[in-house]
């Protein structure tokens, strides 16, 4: 059995991952940690947790939450950006590996994250050997991994839909990202725009000044576009995120020109040929023949993606979605785990989401 801290498990990630933990088969939670509500039992804090004995020993309602965590292989942290990166380096020095869920570690250049994110990096030594936590572009640098930066919910979508056109040089480097999350993508602090009469009923754009996930996105086109010999010198996106009343889910599409080769070259079926060989070894990647919907992914680690042409205007349309808390988090960063362990990428993953 490997053991694993949970940092924060009084967040929506953490709980996500005590759920998830719950079954795995070769990851056990040895000791959880919070900040106000330290001192209380998890079943306390979460009471659904007391259903837990009679199907498993792998969590104990009972478990105390603590200060700080015991010593384990591996831990998953969850604590917001900045806090996060703090704990990570502790962990780290103690001989742990850990996957981050926060931003801190996904930009590799540090002066772009203290641009974004406003503040100086407390480690900025760490980022040269953090691996950027996109299970399906970078498994083997994950599986020999101290430090996994697990990407964000909007990213991931993003990336993973547009990453075949990049990589095989259809597009312009000119691209549309209308992305929507639902609201546990904001976390379970108090805040006035999360409150159930604020977004019920409700839709609409934020962060039009630019949102941080920007860079992750652009930084990550930019790689696989360069590594599969079709380097862009600057890679334009229009990333606008938008909130949506519903609990889960993160739905992105993704617009972009084709190249007067791909157009002439290419349609909707042969563009979704291509994307299925793109993802031939990824499991928890789907090309689908029409649009799909958040609740396909919902309680699963499972992207949905829809590519098609607009024939009229000659652009590349794709519609990307993922649970945020699942493939957008928890679930990725349980993914990552397995691979750094030596364990097959899919263990402890529900097979199927919940639908209705
Ligand atoms: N929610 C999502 O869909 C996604 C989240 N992430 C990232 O994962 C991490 C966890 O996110 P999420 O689960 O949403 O978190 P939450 O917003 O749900 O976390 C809330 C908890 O964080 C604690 N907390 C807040 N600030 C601090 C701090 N400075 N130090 C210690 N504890 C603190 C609060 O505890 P207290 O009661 O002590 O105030 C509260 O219990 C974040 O970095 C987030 O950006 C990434 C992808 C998707
Ligand atoms: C709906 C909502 O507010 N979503 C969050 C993204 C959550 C996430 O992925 O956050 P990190 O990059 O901090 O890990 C946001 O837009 O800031």
């Amino acid at each position: 059995m490997i053991s694993v801290a949970i940092i924060n498990v009084t967040s929506y990630t953490g709980l996500e991952l005590l759920r998830l933990l719950a079954q795995h088969p070769h990851l056990r939670v040895t000791s959880v940690t919070a900040r106000s509500l330290a001192g209380q039992t998890l079943g306390e804090v979460f009471p659904q947790l007391y259903a837990l004995p009679s199907f498993t020993t792998a969590i104990d309602p009972m478990m105390v939450i603590a200060e700080e965590p015991a010593p384990s292989d591996l831990a998953f942290v969850c604590l917001p950006h900045a806090a996060a990166a703090e704990a990570v380096a502790q962990l780290l020095e103690r001989g742990t590996k850990v996957v981050d869920l926060s931003a801190d570690f996904r930009l590799r250049d540090v002066a772009e994250y203290e641009q974004w994110y406003q503040h100086t990096h407390p480690v900025p030594a760490l980022l040269e050997s953090a691996v950027f936590g996109l299970s399906e572009c970078y498994p083997n640098q994950i599986a020999g991994a101290r430090l996994v930066a697990n990407p964000g919910c909007h990213s991931t979508t993003a990336i993973l839909g547009l990453l075949p056109a990049f990589a095989r040089g259809i597009v312009e480097p000119d691209v549309i990202i209308d992305s929507k999350s639902g609201i546990s993508g904001a976390g379970r602090s108090l805040k006035l725009g999360n409150l159930y009469s604020e977004v019920n009923e409700d839709v609409s754009a934020y962060s039009l000044n630019g949102h941080r996930h920007l860079p992750e996105i652009i930084q990550e086109l930019q790689a696989v576009a360069a590594d599969n010999g079709h380097p862009q010198s600057a890679i334009r996106v229009t990333f606008l995120p938008h909130l949506i009343p519903m609990t889960r889910g993160l739905l992105a599409t993704c617009y972009a020109t084709l190249t007067p080769e791909a157009l002439e070259r290419l349609n909707s079926s042969s563009i979704q040929e291509l994307y299925r060989a793109y993802y031939a070894g990824s499991p928890f990647v789907h090309i689908v023949e029409q649009p799909p919907h958040t609740k396909w992914a919902s309680g699963s680690n499972h992207c949905f993606i829809y590519p098609t042409v607009d024939t009229r205007t000659g652009r590349l349309i794709v519609i990307s979605c993922i649970d945020n808390l699942m493939k957008g988090a928890s679930g990725q960063a349980i993914q990552n785990a397995n691979l750094m362990c030596g364990l097959p990428e899919t263990a402890g993953l529900p097979v199927l989401g919940v639908n209705p």
